[in-house]
């Protein structure tokens, strides 16, 4: 039996919805081997960031000269890097020991509102991490940092989406969790000829700490395996929709998704997981839907 690996290269969350643990079980739960480089350690739980403590130059560079020593990854993500001299490091990392499958999750912000990348550093990551991104996972708020337009309607997306890909990226999916009150929970793919949509029904919850990390890890965990991307986004997709669909209800603020709810739901056919779990997948032309 092959034994995929994947690397989250991330920060902490003590919480253990986002960050780090979110990574770590997705890969588990999908059945690949996890293994992590921490950019940073967070106080953290479901009320909100209490502290952020990054992680030495020294302290990354180590982390991740011992896995390439050793335990070569089949594909990467990469979370909350902090700040530009950690960009640079993890970009060059990358280039010097030729990892591919690269998914970059460009986290900037915690849904509570604390800054968890600096501002200067988005710069460095347009310029030295998403040129080596197979797939770049922008929220809303993320893709109109990265592109400098704002986001308003579909076509203002698709440019956003043009405009990033144009960095380098191979694949840009603009996710919709932060839209208004829509029925649907709208993804956007572009691959730098055509866009798609994969949309799934928006459930209605305060659960929804660390849905972006476990997304990304998901889209990873599916190009460990060999998976092509478009293939590893409809995975993710599911994945995650089953995980806010079957909440935990733990702590007393925004809680964690359910990370064990999307293969409990391959196991029971009829279960209310799986029928959750509807995904419209289209192509998009713009200024319409075909
Ligand atoms: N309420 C919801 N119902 C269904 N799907 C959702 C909901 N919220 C988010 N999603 C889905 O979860 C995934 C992550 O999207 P989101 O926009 O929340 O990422 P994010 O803001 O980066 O997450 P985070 O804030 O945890 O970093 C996307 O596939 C999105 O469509
Ligand atoms: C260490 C770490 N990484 C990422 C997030 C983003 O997740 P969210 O926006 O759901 O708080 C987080 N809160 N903490």
């Amino acid at each position: 039996m092959s034994i995929y690996k994947a690397l989250t290269i991330a920060g902490s969350d003590s919480g253990g919805g986002a960050g780090i643990q979110a990574d770590l079980k997705t890969f588990q739960e999908l059945g690949v081997y996890g293994m992590s480089v921490i950019t940073a350690v967070t106080a953290q739980n479901t009320l909100g960031v209490q502290g952020v403590y990054p992680m030495s130059s020294e302290a990354v560079e180590q982390q991740l000269a011992s896995i390439s020593a050793d335990l070569r990854p089949d594909a990467l993500k990469t979370g909350m890097l902090f700040s530009s001299d950690i960009i640079q490091i993890v970009a060059s990392a990358i280039k010097s020991y030729k990892w591919e499958r690269v998914v970059v999750d460009p986290v900037m912000i915690a849904k509570g509102g604390a800054s968890l990348l600096q501002q200067e550093a988005i710069d460095a990551m347009i310029e030295h991490l998403l040129p080596l991104a197979d797939v770049v996972t922008p929220n809303i708020p993320e893709a109109e940092a990265l592109s400098g337009i704002s986001i308003t309607d579909s076509e203002s997306r698709q440019q956003a989406a043009r405009r990033i890909h144009a960095y380098g990226c191979q694949h840009v999916m603009i996710k919709g969790g932060h839209e208004a009150d829509t029925v649907y929970a709208t993804d956007l793919l572009y691959d730098g000829k055509s866009f798609t949509e994969f949309s799934s029904r928006r459930l209605h919850t305060p659960h929804t700490h660390g849905t972006g990390c476990t997304f990304a890890a998901a889209v990873t965990s599916g190009l460990a395996q060999g998976l092509p991307a478009s293939e590893s986004l409809r995975l993710a997709k599911n994945f995650i929709q089953a995980a806010i669909a079957e909440p935990l209800n733990i702590g007393s603020g925004h809680g964690p998704t359910n990370h064990w709810a999307y293969q409990r739901g391959q196991r029971q056919e009829n279960s209310t997981i799986a029928s959750n779990t509807i995904i419209v997948s289209h192509d998009v032309y713009a200024g319409g839907t075909r």
